[in-house]
């Protein structure tokens, strides 16, 4: 198991090949990878020489990775002293989240193969109570704008207007909503990718049900897992061994603490929205976004 001692090399193991996904096709962005069961890894060197956003990190200092009450602080002056409202923040979360598993996992490199499979590539996006759930819900929804069709598990839904009005959007899109947790071998025949939005920087202590039982699922099943700001069930600082390994982590605003013990294959920062006062109050250093990107690759 990957875990914070280990060096990369002992924690990522290319999955085995399988049906689910065929390469994409080759693209100035994209190495066509090899075989493998939903997603394949990128050859090692594309790592450290080539970012899908094309985006080198630009900064000569290190982009600053927070700790758990920074994160929370720099969260409030935005919607305080910043002037922000959590609606627009989350909508501009949720979209890059949306966007960056489309540079990840484009939508001709989830290639179904099983009749019993849509042809347009399956996501299933669990989300949680609190705000982290809520970019699960926007992001849902630009992934339906863009072409893939995603199902939404939300066990519990907090009687907060601004979560229901991200319900009824996506349930006016189509989009269909599990009532329980599929098991494992049905998720990975069901889907192409899980998209994380259970938890983000406001988890603390042990996870408490329905969530428990669903991460314990979600370790199990083989089809790439997408993880919004942390991965769900870690410790925001110092991660957590035993717990769910994504294939992708979405950092949003600044990576916090646990992201550097992140060992999948996919990290983007996402959330372009701090203004630069802020940035430089925290001394976040982070890395120039290509263009009008919304998201990096880090
Ligand atoms: N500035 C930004 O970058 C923005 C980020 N956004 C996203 O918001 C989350 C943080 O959202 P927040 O609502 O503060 O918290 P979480 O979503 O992380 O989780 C809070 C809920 O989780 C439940 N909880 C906490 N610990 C446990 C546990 N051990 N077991 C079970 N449940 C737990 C808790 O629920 P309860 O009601 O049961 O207490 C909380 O409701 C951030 O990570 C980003 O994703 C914003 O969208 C935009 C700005
Ligand atoms: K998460």
């Amino acid at each position: 198991q990957r875990g914070a001692a280990c060096p990369p090399s002992m924690h990522h193991t290319p999955p085995p090949p399988s049906m689910h996904h065929t390469p994409p096709p080759p693209s100035m962005h994209h190495t066509p990878p090899p075989p493998s069961m939903h997603h394949t890894p990128p050859p090692p060197s594309m790592h450290h020489t080539q970012r899908l956003s094309g985006a080198p990190a630009s900064s000569m200092e290190p982009i600053k990775y927070l700790g758990q009450e920074e994160a929370q602080d720099i969260d409030r002056q935005l919607f305080s002293e910043f002037g922000f409202s959590v609606d627009q923040l989350m909508e501009l979360a949720g979209l890059s989240c949306a966007t960056a598993v489309s540079r990840a996992y484009p939508l001709s490199s989830l290639v179904k193969t099983r009749p019993s499979l849509k042809t347009r590539p399956s996501l299933l996006v669990v989300c949680g109570p609190g705000n982290n759930g809520g970019d699960g819900l926007v992001c849902a929804r630009h992934l339906k704008l863009f072409g893939y069709e995603p199902t939404v598990l939300y066990p519990k839904r907090p009687n907060r207007p601004l979560l229901q009005g991200l319900t009824t959007q996506c349930e006016k899109m189509d989009i269909p909503f599990l009532s329980e947790m599929p098991e494992a071998k049905v998720t990975d025949q069901a889907y192409n990718l899980v998209v994380d939005a259970i938890f983000g920087f406001s988890f603390a202590g042990a996870v408490r049900e329905p969530f428990g039982s669903i991460l314990e699922v979600l370790k199990d099943c083989t089809v790439p897992v997408a993880s919004i700001d942390i991965p769900s069930g870690w410790d925001v600082e110092r991660g957590n061994p035993d717990g769910l390994q994504p294939d992708m982590l979405i950092s949003l605003t600044a990576p916090k603490k646990s992201a550097a013990l992140f060992r999948g294959r996919y990290h983007f920062l996402g959330g372009r929205f701090v203004p630069p006062a802020l940035e430089e109050r925290y001394g976040l250093n982070l890395p120039r976004y290509p263009g009008s990107d919304c998201v990096l690759q880090l």
